[in-house]
């Protein structure tokens, strides 16, 4: 028999009623957050769901936790109706908003993880265990007696997750997980959510706006846009969809008139750099800047997952 898929989603819709204007002259104005949206995440994927501003990306997580009813459609969770089994289902999935705390801001973190013991009902022996697992993984052994509100971002971050994940959810779902953190929290929560997903089959869903969280994660995106569904694949299919040029940057000893190379639109210049949309081969092109002028350095920059997204949200717009 398959697995019961982790989420299951099918012509899924959220609809909000606004009411504007005077008393007297109210207006009654819907508003189509999510409408038609089909996708199924399979237990032990990681996937990453994005879209641009106001696409229904926290319309959507809010479904899937409950928090929302859907004004349409079907969407189970780990095999139940999010919004009916609100309860049943947070015994079994963990939310990390990165934007909030879900810790007690005045507590010592290990106060505030021993609160969260009490909402999930964990029995105190597997508490201990889990706590202890969690503190190696996510290295809070520096900080767990520090108040929430003494720490910084990325060791909040890191007991966001400890407590997202003390009652071991079968789902993990992340708003922005790695919003404002430094390069290195960044790195240390990604190989953190890499490992628990290879060691426990977690399942992650996460919302970014910082797409080397995608790249280093996943290899499923679901894209939203204008909340339907504007692409459900791998990474390489993605790219397919609005292939990105590549980007020559010359590096010239001194500011010089826009560079005329073979295969290549001058895009931009700023002082002595210069950059060239490749539309041809990068050999001629680099050949003829080496021949004709005083190059400093050259760089050939390959489109990212970012240079995709913009100009597939460009088109879109
Ligand atoms: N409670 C609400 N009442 C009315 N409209 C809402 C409500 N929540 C969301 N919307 C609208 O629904 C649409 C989708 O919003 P949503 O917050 O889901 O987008 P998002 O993809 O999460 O955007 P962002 O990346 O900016 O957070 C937007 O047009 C938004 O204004």
């Amino acid at each position: 028999m398959p697995a019961t898929p982790a989420i299951h989603a099918q012509d899924l819709g959220r609809d909000f009623t606004l009411t504007t204007g005077p008393l007297l002259r109210r207006t009654r104005r819907t508003i189509t957050a999510v409408h038609g949206l089909d996708f199924t995440v399979a237990p032990g994927e990681i996937v990453a769901y994005l879209g641009p501003n106001g696409a229904g990306k926290s319309t959507t997580m809010k479904m899937l936790t409950g928090i929302l009813t859907p004004t349409r459609g079907h969407l189970h969770v780990l095999g139940m109706q999010p919004a009916r089994r609100r309860t049943a289902l947070a015994a079994r999935i963990g939310v990390v908003f990165g934007q909030r705390t879900t810790l007690w801001w005045d507590l010592p973190l290990r106060d505030s993880l021993t609160l969260t013991r009490h909402l999930y009902r964990v029995p105190a022996a597997t508490h201990t265990a889990r706590l202890d697992e969690l503190t190696h993984a996510l290295d809070l052994a520096g900080f767990l007696h520090t108040p929430v509100r003494q720490l910084s971002l990325g060791q909040r971050m890191r007991g966001d997750l400890a407590a997202a994940l003390l009652h071991d959810p079968d789902l993990l779902v992340l708003d922005e997980p790695t919003i404002g953190l430094d390069i290195v929290s960044k790195t240390a929560i990604r190989e953190f959510l890499l490992n628990l997903n290879a060691r426990r089959n977690t399942t992650i869903l996460l919302t970014t706006h910082d797409l080397s969280d995608v790249e280093r994660l996943c290899r499923r995106v679901i894209l939203i846009d204008h909340g339907t569904l504007a692409y459900d694949g791998d990474l390489d299919g993605l790219h397919a969809l609005a292939p990105a040029p590549r980007t020559l940057i010359v590096d010239l000893q001194a500011p010089a008139d826009p560079l005329d190379l073979p295969g290549t639109r001058h895009l931009r210049s700023q002082g002595p750099r210069q950059w060239l949309e490749l539309t041809g081969a990068p050999a001629p092109a680099i050949a003829a800047a080496a021949a004709h002028h005083p190059i400093a350095d050259l760089t050939l920059h390959e489109p990212g997952i970012e240079d995709v997204l913009a100009r597939l949200y460009r088109g879109r717009s």
